[in-house]
């Protein structure tokens, strides 16, 4: 059985009403641990079906969001208002039903630029907002991270390891990307393997197999499975469906 370094909790929700509640005690814990000794709770989103599961584990919770920061583990390369653009899923979503958040605290990704310079011009902006600590990466707070059913998180899908092996830079541009839209920018493993907290989230039977294959067997062929916080903790939270392999 693979070894996996970093601290791991899985989370196995019989509801989604359980899998909000701890979702959104995730997030608690997290921001509250950030604000301690930090003026910022830096955050990370990824899209799909996230948008609405992060939503509904932050509405109506007693929680001072004024002081977090919204980034974007990878965006569709279309414009703000664009119903492929994550962004846009979340003001939509989040932002409609939190007014108390502010716009302005979302980082967008400018998807004005020409594709490189967009992925260049987020990494400056991840850079010059989260600043570096100790060593030469920026921190996140919290990750979340969503799974499609071939294992993919994030923009980095198997069909495309060299985003895999990208050791230095922290966004790059993903073009051809098997999931529609085609162009996208992606945080790469260096960034995510130095956040405080990486979460997944994924939901429903079809995923039963993969999440066995990336959590249990923790098999390199799926770019999750290369998520592995160096100086962090993993979580994986799951449904009843996605997480019926795990029992075995
Ligand atoms: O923008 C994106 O496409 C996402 O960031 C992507 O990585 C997503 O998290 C997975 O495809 C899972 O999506 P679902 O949770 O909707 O299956």
């Amino acid at each position: 059985m693979p070894e996996r370094k970093c601290p791991f909790e899985l989370i196995l929700a019989e509801s989604e009403a359980k899998l909000i509640q701890n979702l959104s005690d995730l997030v608690k814990r997290c921001s509250t641990q950030a604000l301690l000794n930090k003026k910022s709770f830096t955050i990370g989103l990824s899209g799909g079906s996230l948008v609405q599961l992060l939503t509904k584990s932050l509405v109506d919770q007693p929680l001072d969001t004024s002081r977090w920061m919204f980034f974007f583990c990878d965006e569709r390369y279309v414009a703000h208002d664009h119903s492929d653009s994550t962004y846009w899923a979340y003001k939509t979503e989040l932002l409609s039903k939190l007014p108390s958040i502010q716009e302005s605290q979302f980082i967008k990704a400018d998807t004005t630029k020409p594709l490189d310079q967009c992925a260049l011009n987020y990494e400056e902006q991840v850079k010059s907002k989260l600043g570096l600590h100790g060593d030469t990466l920026p921190q996140f707070d919290l990750l979340l991270l969503g799974m499609g059913p071939d294992g993919h998180t994030c923009s980095l899908f198997p069909e495309q390891p060299e985003s895999l092996a990208e050791s230095s830079r922290l966004v790059i541009p993903i073009r051809n990307s098997p999931k529609p839209p085609p162009e996208r920018i992606t945080f790469t493993l260096p960034l995510i393997n130095n956040a405080r907290d990486v979460a997944f989230v994924v939901t429903g039977a079809s995923k039963a197999n993969v999440v066995k294959k990336v959590f249990v067997d923790i098999d390199k062929q799926y770019p999750s499975a290369w998520i592995e916080p160096i100086n962090g903790k993993l979580t994986l939270i799951t449904d009843a469906g996605a997480g019926q392999e795990l029992k075995l």
